[in-house]
């Protein structure tokens, strides 16, 4: 079996040792190449690569910026492998290995990994063993003629300026840590506008819904967590599913704190609420918005955004774990 390791040395929690005790590892149980990132984008130009070189599987120690891109990378058409009608689009791509090596680790710990790489290497190497595979399913954004795959979710509105606001301070060499990102959204949530809605709900068979503030796209369940607690607004979201959405119609405090009580202590009841609008298992729907609106996928801060839709792309790829 041969296997691409993709490395991102830049990553959070990613060190030597840990890449060493994971380049030992593996290179013990298949034919391994080993690649670091260099720059933003390249996994997913490595990903390409090992897709377009026949490579089995690939694998990757990083967090889920570098996961993102990986997968990416693996889904990007080759040439001549269109998938028949009624065929497994994943069975003609590399199978996916991730070691969490970054601040959050949503993809990895979703999949029940620890969230610890060396560990995380000891359960991977028993699904290589024996061949334990899972086939998930991804959510893929669409907007302006550009698309991108996402592996956990995707957000328009509040979350997303979160994310840019996180992003703007790591920029200044500042670390993404759960407190920094509970810091942020507390501040950014007095300055965020809760008077003036922008966006409007629309797909095939669901009716429209206009008023809502935010929006949040998951491919899988948590959404996130803060240190070890989960957080789940969209509780029934799954790999095996299409995708769910948890809108928000109201940003006033009250409307808030309930939100928030729901989804940090309730782990598999839907959010209740009048201000709120649900989604489950969808195979696609649009969020439009009458003013461009802040826009993040699997906690990347994408742009402001007016129209971008949402489509669930079944068994996409394979997933040792
Ligand atoms: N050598 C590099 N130098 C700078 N940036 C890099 C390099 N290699 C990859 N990157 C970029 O770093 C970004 C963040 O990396 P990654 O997601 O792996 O770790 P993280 O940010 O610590 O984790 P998380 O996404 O969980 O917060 C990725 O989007 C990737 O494009």
């Amino acid at each position: 079996m041969r296997a691409m390791l993709l490395v991102n040395p830049k990553a959070t929690t990613t060190n030597a040792r840990t890449r060493n005790v994971l380049i030992r590892a593996l290179g013990a149980a298949v034919e391994l190449s080993v690649e670091e990132t260099r720059y933003r984008g390249h996994a997913a130009a490595l990903a390409a690569t090992a897709r377009s070189k026949g490579y089995d599987v690939v694998a990757v120690l990083g967090g889920d910026g570098t996961i993102n891109e990986t997968v990416n990378g693996l889904l990007n058409p080759v040439n001549g492998d269109e998938v028949p009608p009624g065929g497994d689009p994943s069975a003609g791509r590399p199978a996916l290995i991730v070691i969490p090596g970054g601040s959050a680790n949503v993809f990895a710990r979703a999949l029940g990994l620890p969230n610890d790489p060396v560990e995380s290497t000891g359960a991977v190497l028993e699904a290589l063993r024996e061949d334990r595979r899972r086939t998930v399913g991804l959510g893929q954004a669409l907007w302006e003629g550009q698309s991108r795959y996402f592996t956990f979710c995707s957000g328009m509105g509040y979350d997303a300026e979160v994310v840019r606001a996180v992003e703007g301070l790591r920029g200044t060499g500042r670390k993404a840590t759960p407190t920094r990102y509970v810091n942020t959204a507390l501040r950014h949530y007095l300055a965020t506008d809760k008077r003036h809605p922008a966006m409007t709900l629309t797909g095939p068979g669901i009716p429209a819904v206009e008023g809502l503030f935010m929006a949040i796209i998951s491919n899988t369940s948590p959404w996130t967590y803060v240190g070890n607690k989960p957080v789940t607004p969209t509780p029934w979201a799954s790999f095996e599913t299409g995708l769910d959405l948890l809108g928000l119609r109201r940003m006033g405090p009250l409307s808030i704190a309930a939100v928030l009580r729901n989804i940090l202590t309730q782990s598999e009841a839907l959010p209740s609420g009048r201000h709120l609008v649900q989604l489950h298992d969808e195979a696609e729907f649009t969020l439009t918005a009458r003013r461009p609106v802040a826009f993040q996928l699997d906690g990347d801060y994408l742009g402001e955004r007016e129209s971008v839709t949402f489509r669930a792309t079944p068994n996409a790829l394979q997933v040792l774990v």
